[in-house]
């Protein structure tokens, strides 16, 4: 399978404190990856250099084999990576299909207007996008009276009308209950399945990631320790020693691969 993301020899350092040190790797297209690893083990400086927010002190990003290295977040963007952060960032006074609305006419560049008729725009197409996440129901609910999950649905379904050929997923489950987490997930892997958009997502919940991720990588203070199947990385001795001081971090039913 031919990749969607090439990283090599990425690093970041601030003021010589080297948060990411010498990594590299790849996402295939429609792939479902996990980046996962202890709390400031660099997964969302890695992200932030991905998606131009930082510049990389050293290294290089290739997207579907252009070189994106440096580029500015909106250039990256309109290249086709999208991304969702822990976060949600949807517009609580607007209504669920208002803020898809609004999101599909910055994808089609169209200038945003407060004008009554600006909400008769893209109704159609963005009804499409809240089906898509199961969401089409409440399309004429506002966003504050959202509960979390929806909440989180209708930021996928905005993520999504950007198109992204490859799409980041910063903790996608935080702050949700366990049931909802797998939930949502599923939906990302739907998507990823229906669609063969390629998602790179972080994530503290181990039951997600095992339950989803098609290969899972393993930072730790900033190095790639493990880049693998769920079987490898489960059966790696530094990653087991990294997450429980060498004790069993998998179940054998866990593992798909
Ligand atoms: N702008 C910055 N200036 C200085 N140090 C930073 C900056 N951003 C991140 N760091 C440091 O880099 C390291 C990696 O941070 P990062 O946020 O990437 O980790 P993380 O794996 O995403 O953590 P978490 O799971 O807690 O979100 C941490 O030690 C953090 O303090």
């Amino acid at each position: 399978m031919s990749e969607i993301l090439r990283v090599e020899n990425l690093k970041k350092s601030y003021d010589g404190f080297v948060a990411v040190n010498g990594v590299s790797f790849g996402v295939a297209k429609g792939e479902l990856k996990a980046l996962i690893g202890p709390n400031g083990a660099g997964k969302s400086t890695c992200f932030n250099m991905l998606t131009g927010q930082h510049r990389p002190t050293e290294g290089e990003v290739f997207l579907d084999g252009e070189n994106i290295t440096g580029r500015k977040t909106r250039d990256v963007w309109r290249k086709g990576v999208g991304r969702t952060f822990q976060i949600t960032g949807t517009y609580q006074s607007m209504t669920v299909i208002e803020n898809v609305q609004m999101a599909l006419m910055s994808h089609h560049r169209k200038l945003f207007s407060m004008m009554p008729r600006a909400w008769k725009l893209y109704r159609d197409e963005a009804f499409e996008f809240l089906d898509t996440v199961a969401m089409a129901d409440q399309a004429d609910r506002p966003c504050s009276v959202l509960a979390y999950g929806d909440l989180k649905r209708l930021e996928l379904a905005i993520a999504l009308t950007h198109r992204p050929r490859l799409l980041l997923m910063d903790e996608p489950t935080a702050g949700m209950a366990p049931s909802a987490r797998i939930e949502l997930m599923q939906l990302v892997a739907d998507i990823v399945k229906d669609q063969g958009v390629s998602v790179l997502f972080t994530e503290h919940d181990m039951d997600v990631v095992f339950a989803h991720a098609h290969h899972i990588m393993v930072l730790n203070r900033g190095e790639l320790i493990a880049d693998g199947s769920v079987t490898e990385v489960r059966n790696n001795p530094q990653v087991q020693e990294v997450y429980l001081g060498g004790g069993t971090l998998f179940k054998e039913e866990d593992a798909h691969a």
